[in-house]
């Protein structure tokens, strides 16, 4: 899915939200364990009950990973279910991969081309080497951790170099030489409110995946306020907001009443630019 494919879809259901798909044998409803296959009736059940609400589904790999065999199972079986039935829906596999050229480009191997995942979230940390390996796939994304939504961003994301650049800055602009636009885009918190200004000056154009609303406790105004631009810009997350809002049978409607939620206030926001 390119560029414009993704605004499309964002003016036509005036939604820019992202469901994250973080599904915790712990947390679903009691009654999905006598299934067969618990975590993937879960997921097809939130899917069913909220893809008119949103353009994009996350699924988080640490949550299916920690399940062994069977979780990877409920991933791609998952994966496979949205693209089914919901082509236009934007998948994006919240993996934070990057290693040395040669693993990259398994790890790329593995979500581009085994499971033909639109997207993969990739950590900066080990430069240019480590990431190119994911864009040698034509028409596929590399989400780039930029700015996180956690306490620790502080630690080493928002630390100042001796010329006053802070080292998300530096991932910003330097990144920019390794992909355009309509290749790469970058993880910023909704917890970060006013450095959305910062991160538009370096990156005015780019699409951002925000993850920080609803448990984390990040806000949807400010991130619009100082992150939307001409083409929204903006993929919001909510994982814990929306898919654990109710532990009876009738989760996956208050799922569904919880996206509608964020989806008016997404429609409310897109006012300004449609
Ligand atoms: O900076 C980041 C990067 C990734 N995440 C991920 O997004 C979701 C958020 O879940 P909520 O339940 O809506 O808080 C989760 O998968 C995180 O691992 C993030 O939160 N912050």
């Amino acid at each position: 899915m390119d560029k414009q494919q993704l605004f499309e879809n964002i003016k036509r259901k005036k939604s820019f939200l992202c469901v994250g798909l973080d599904t915790d044998i712990k947390k679903i409803p009691e009654h999905l364990l006598k299934e067969e296959e618990p975590i993937f009736a879960f997921n097809k059940a939130i899917i069913d009950a909220t893809a008119d609400l949103c353009i994009a589904y996350k699924p988080n790999l640490a949550f299916y990973e920690s399940m062994g065999v069977k979780g990877w199972i409920a991933f791609e079986k998952t994966v496979q279910y949205i693209k089914k039935n919901y082509p236009d829906q934007f998948i994006i596999a919240d993996a934070k991969r990057g290693d040395i050229g040669n693993t990259s480009a398994m790890y790329a191997r593995t979500f581009f081309e085994e499971l033909n995942i639109d997207s993969v979230t990739v950590a900066p940390y080990m430069g240019e080497d480590s990431v190119t390996p994911f864009l040698t796939y034509e028409g596929k994304w590399v989400i780039l951790l930029a700015l996180t939504s956690n306490k620790g961003s502080h630690d080493f994301q928002l630390t100042e170099d001796v010329n006053g650049e802070r080292l998300f800055e530096k991932v910003l602009r330097k990144s920019q030489e390794w992909a355009s636009e309509d290749r790469m885009m970058y993880v910023v918190g909704a917890t970060q409110g006013r450095a959305f200004e910062d991160i538009r000056k370096i990156v005015p154009n780019h699409f951002l995946l925000v993850p920080g609303v609803g448990a984390q406790g990040g806000s949807l105004d400010e991130v619009c306020k100082y992150g939307m631009n001409s083409t929204c810009g903006l993929i919001v997350n909510s994982s814990r907001g929306i898919i654990y809002v109710d532990k009876t049978e009738k989760f996956a409607e208050a799922a569904r009443k919880a996206a509608q939620e964020v989806q008016a206030q997404m429609a409310e926001q897109l006012k300004a630019i449609l």
